[in-house]
Formats: C-alpha cells, sequence, structure tokens
C-alpha cells in the first residue's frame, strides 16, 4: 500500500483499508500529523524508523495474526520500541527482545492505552529501545543459523540409537556442518547491509560484531560433544566378522548398504482378492536379480531392498516359497516401512539368528506414536455405518456395523494393523486423517493388500520415509534408489513415485490395489501429486525379458551420476 499511483487501481481489500484510513485522517483532521507517502523505495524504510525514533515515537503492528513480523524486528533493530499484537510471531519477539507491549488488536481501547504508556512513560520507552539495541542479534542471520544448528545437533543426542554411528558417519556428518557453517558464512555476507560490516549483527550491536568465528567454534563444540558421548562402536573398524548366532561368515557389522552405489527397491506387493500373496510376485523379483546381475558391473555396485505392506513373518515365508533368500536383500522394508531389517547384519540378529528391527529407526519413528490412541479413535471412527450406508458414519439408532478387526498377527510396536471386513464401509484414507489429526492423533495410514487391511502407522514412518532414513543412516543417495513399483498398490503407492529417487512401473503385475480408499470426493486430483511424465520415471512390462528391464533401469541412470 505504501507504492500506488491511483487507489482505484488497488485491489478491492486494499483499496478499502486505505479508503478508510485516509476517511479517518479527513474525520479527526489530522493532517500534519500523519504521512502516507504514495512512494517509497526500500533505501528509504531504515530513514523513516530512524524518524519515528528520533520523535520519541512508537512502532504499531495490530494484525489480526502476525504470521512473523519482520517490521518488528526492523524497527527493534532501529531503537523503536513497538506495540504488537499478541497474536502470532510478535509473541515470540516480544520474548526475545522485551521492547514494548503487546495487545489484542480486537481492543481499541487496549491499543491506546499501550500506545500513550509507551509515549508518556519515558522510563519505559527508553528501557524498551535499549532492550530492542541489546536482543536484537538474537534475530541476526549467523544467531539464527547457530540457534537452528544447534537444535538439530541437540536432536541428535536426545535419540542415543543413532550413536550407532560409523566411522564413515561421523566424516559425513563434520561434512555437512561445515557446509551449513560456510552457508552461514555466505549469508552473513550477503546480508551486509552498509558493505563496511560482516553481517547485520555487525550493524546494530557493535559488540557481537566480528563472531563468525564465534559461531564456528560453538558448533564445533556441540559436535564434539556428540562425538564424545558416541558409543565405542564409532571407534571400532567396519569388519566382518563371524555371528556368534551361526550366521556364517557372511554376517557383517554393518549391513552391505552403506557400500552400495545403487539400491534397488522392489515395492511390487501383489494379492488376490483376500489379500493373500500371488506367486507372480516371486517371478518378478526373480526377474529384476537377473537383469541387475546380468550386467557384472553393475552387480557389483548395486544391491536390493525389498518394501512390502507384509510384516516380516509372512515376507520370509514369500520369499522362502520362492526359494529367495533373505541375504539377496540389503534390506527389507516391512509393514508398510514401520519396520526395516538387515539380513545379514549381526547386530540385527538376535542369539537365535532371527532377524531384528532396526533399533535407530524404531526410536526415530516412535515420536508421538501412541497405538492405543490409534486403536481407540479408529475403533470409535470406524465400526459405524450410516443410515445411507455412507462409510463410517455413526448410526444414531440400532446396533454398530463392524467394518474391521484387528489383525493381531501383521500389527507390530509401530503398526496397528486391521483386516477390512467391508471395504464399501471404510473411510477413506483423506477422511480418517483428518478426523485423528483433529482428535490429536498423529499418523501415518494405509489401506493394502488388495483393500483388505489397514495399517497405522507413526508420522514419522512410511515405505518412501524409510528409504529417507537409509539415506541418512547409511549414506546411500536417495537418487541412486531405483524403485520398482506396479501400476496400482497400496494407498502409499504415489509417496513411492514422487521424489528425487527414480521410479520404474510395471505394467500388468498389480491388477488392484486400494487406491478406491484414497481420496474423498472433491479431495485434490492425483495429478497434482504424481507426475504423469517425468525424466525420473520410466515404464516396463510385467513378462518383459531381463534385456528390456536392464534397458529401461540404464535409461533411467541418464539422469544420475551414470549407471
Ligand atoms: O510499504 C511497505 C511495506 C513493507 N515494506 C517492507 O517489506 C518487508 C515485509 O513487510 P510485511 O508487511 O511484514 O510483509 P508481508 O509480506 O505482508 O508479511 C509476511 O512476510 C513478512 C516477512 O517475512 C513476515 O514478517 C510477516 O509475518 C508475513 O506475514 C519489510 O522489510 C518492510 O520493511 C516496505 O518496504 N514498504
Ligand atoms: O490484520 P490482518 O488482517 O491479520 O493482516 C495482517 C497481515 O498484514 C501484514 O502485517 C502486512 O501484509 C502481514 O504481515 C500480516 O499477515
Amino acid at each position: 500500500m505504501g507504492n500506488r499511483d491511483d487507489i482505484e487501481e488497488m485491489s478491492g481489500g486494499n483499496a478499502n483499508v486505505l479508503t478508510t484510513v485516509l476517511k479517518l485522517i479527513d474525520k479527526y483532521d489530522l493532517y500534519g500529523q500523519v504521512a502516507y507517502p504514495k512512494h517509497h523505495k526500500q533505501s528509504d524504510v531504515p530513514e523513516i524508523y530512524r524518524l519515528a525514533a528520533k520523535t520519541k515515537g512508537v512502532f504499531i503492528n495490530p494484525a489480526l495474526v502476525e504470521p512473523f513480523g519482520l517490521t518488528l524486528i526492523e524497527a527493534a533493530a532501529h531503537g523503536l520500541p513497538m506495540v504488537a499484537t499478541k497474536n502470532g510471531g510478535p509473541v515470540d519477539i516480544h520474548r526475545a527482545l522485551n521492547n514494548g507491549l503487546l495487545v489484542d488488536p480486537h481492543d481499541q481501547q487496549a491499543i491506546a492505552d499501550a500506545l500513550l504508556k509507551l509515549v508518556s512513560e519515558k522510563n519505559l520507552w527508553h528501557d524498551c529501545r535499549i532492550n530492542g539495541w541489546r536482543n536484537i542479534h538474537l534475530y541476526s542471520w549467523p544467531e539464527h543459523c547457530r540457534t537452528y544448528l544447534t537444535r538439530v545437533a541437540a536432536c541428535r543426542m536426545r535419540h542415543p540409537q543413532w550413536q550407532m554411528d560409523t566411522p564413515l558417519d561421523d566424516a559425513n556428518a563434520d561434512e555437512s556442518l561445515g557446509d551449513s557453517l560456510k552457508d552461514v558464512q555466505d549469508i552473513s555476507l550477503r546480508l551486509s547491509v552498509d558493505g563496511d560490516k560482516p553481517s547485520l549483527n555487525g550493524s546494530v550491536d557493535p559488540e557481537t560484531g566480528n563472531d563468525d568465528l564465534e559461531i564456528e567454534d560453538q558448533v564445533k563444540r556441540v559436535l564434539s560433544k556428540i562425538k564424545k558421548n558416541g558409543p565405542e562402536a564409532s571407534l571400532e573398524a567396519e569388519t566382518e566378522k563371524p555371528n556368534k548366532s551361526g550366521g556364517g561368515a557372511s554376517m557383517t557389522k554393518y549391513p552391505f548398504l552403506r557400500r552400495r552405489r545403487r539400491l534397488f527397491v522392489i515395492a511390487l506387493d501383489c494379492y488376490n482378492e483376500n489379500g493373500e500373496p500371488e506367486k507372480k510376485m516371486l517371478q518378478v523379483i526373480q526377474d529384476i536379480f537377473k537383469a541387475i546381475r546380468s550386467d557384472s558391473q553393475l552387480s557389483r555396485i548395486s544391491g536390493f531392498a525389498l518394501s512390502t505392506a507384509m510384516p516380516l513373518s509372512e515376507t520370509l515365508d514369500v520369499l522362502k516359497n520362492g526359494r529367495i533368500q533373505p541375504t539377496d536383500f540389503d534390506a527389507l522394508i516391512c509393514s508398510s516401512g514401520s519396520e526395516v531389517y538387515y539380513p545379514g547384519m549381526s547386530q540385527c540378529t538376535d542369539l537365535e539368528g532371527n532377524l531384528c528391527p532396526d533399533p535407530d529407526y524404531a526410536t526415530h519413528i516412535d515420536y508421538r506414536w501412541s497405538d492405543d490412541g490409534v486403536k481407540r479413535t479408529i475403533s470409535k471412527l470406524m465400526h459405524f455405518s450410516s443410515p445411507e450406508g455412507k462409510a463410517g458414519e455413526k448410526q444414531e439408532s440400532g446396533p454398530p456395523i463392524g467394518v474391521l478387526e484387528e489383525d493381531m498377527e501383521s500389527s507390530n510396536v509401530h503398526c496397528v494393523s486391521y483386516l477390512i471386513k467391508d471395504s464399501t464401509k471404510a473411510r477413506k484414507v483423506d477422511e480418517l486423517r483428518q478426523k485423528l489429526r483433529m482428535r490429536g492423533i498423529r499418523c501415518h495410514l494405509m489401506y493394502s493388500r488388495n483393500s483388505t487391511r489397514l495399517q497405522v502407522i507413526p508420522l514419522l514412518a512410511s515405505r518412501s520415509q524409510a528409504l529417507r532414513y537409509l539415506f541418512v543412516r547409511w549414506g546411500l543417495n536417495v537418487a541412486n534408489m531405483y524403485v520398482i513399483l506396479g501400476e496400482n498398490g497400496d494407498t502409499d503407492h504415489e509417496e513411492l513415485i514422487s521424489g528425487s529417487h527414480k521410479t520404474v512401473i510395471m505394467k500388468g503385475i498389480v491388477e488392484k490395489g486400494s487406491e478406491a480408499l484414497l481420496r474423498t470426493s472433491g479431495s485434490y486430483p492425483k495429478d497434482d501429486i504424481v507426475p504423469s511424465e517425468s525424466p525420473l520415471i520410466a515404464h516396463i512390462d510385467f513378462g518383459q525379458r531381463s534385456e528390456d528391464i536392464l534397458t529401461a533401469l540404464k535409461g533411467l541412470s541418464r539422469y544420475s551420476s551414470g549407471m
């Protein structure tokens, strides 16, 4: 609004606000006391704040809701006390700077009182001005980045399991933090306003002016604290060692995954009408193995992961039926992404030789997870059908009609699994998610296995998030992962397509998925989420020769460092 040629040409809302302001100026005869310049340049803005501060004025932001409040930061940096809305960002700014008063923007009298208080109580005005100056460095870019990085580092420390780091992981952490620090310095240089100060800090508070080195020191201190707390595991060399439990020499201390340069993720679950796994799934796994292994160089640098809605026990049974060794896979992502296993890794195998889920992943996804809450709420939402037969509506009269029952065999500590007894009465994922969120329950929901199951897992877990986890934990770049999917799938199918990994869609293998239970009518269309054409997506047909599968995979690799 501060830049206009003609009020008539302004947008309706802006024109209304400005017209109201001008009328009020007229009504209360404020001519000569109010400045509303038609135009100003960015470079004029500091002068305006300075003028207000020089005349012992106050900056006021009475927004009904203020998402952040950059103007309040600017005012404080110029020694101008503030009166600001108590709704939104100004609450945090006030807590950090203590440079003024907060008001209810609906309360005209409170606004007038606060303004009058600040301009009439000289000591208060002066204290707010000094407090603003003293504390404004908290909002400089370097300080902001330091706080951010320190908090991220502290999050890592909250999760002791993350400290199973390998020596290589430590090197990566150093590197990435080093990059971040470099960014901090770059940003601070870019923000140099006068050209003679290295950062916004310098222009505001001379005492904290030259602190880039100090930032670097502080972040390094946090990092070294993390390292110091790390287990001996981080000091031990990564060596292959036989497993006590009889796993033999094929057992390794860390998953092979961390040495792979390509990961082929097979996410081709196909089920019959009853949700039982179909044999063709095994054939396609063999076809993919064959295709990759036919190229000796590719085979040497590649690993495989299986990503499935099935629990581990069932996954192992299916593999056994197809005479496929679990150790053919570097990772098994089971129960729709609620568990990750590493066949062949000694630390993820118990004394009897049974696979145990990755404890780091379990700790990571445990955030805000409450299976009790999920069970209570889902059963309330789903055990009723409406008079019109609309899914899940509560029927006021008559007995509740069950839509699902808990499937204990497919459940685990991070997955509540249900058998769907009547999929026509099941509520859509969109609707369930919204209702659960309104009740404060944060989770990921998906229908799977040909709409015969509903699986509820933690918010941080999913089949696609498990891939990001593998990247963070074991350093295998997501861009070098090739996710092989059917053209249909569970309701998490779309999540597995979008992202920076490569996707291969195999036609003719998964005849029916569960996607009909994903969206409510009127929801956003699939095209808004999944690109129909993308250089990261290739298509192949079920039953295609391994040479053709290999060609399709190699075609995709052009968009990475090369296969
Ligand atoms: O007439 C004007 C109005 C604003 N500004 C400048 O523009 C910037 C942003 O002003 P603001 O009115 O807060 O911008 P909005 O884009 O409307 O606000 C959004 O963006 C801000 C900056 O991120 C956040 O502080 C707010 O919370 C958020 O609502 C500030 O540097 C102001 O000094 C001008 O130069 N002239
Ligand atoms: O008073 P309202 O209608 O909440 O509008 C406040 C908005 O106006 C601004 O203060 C300036 O555009 C925004 O920062 C803020 O979101």
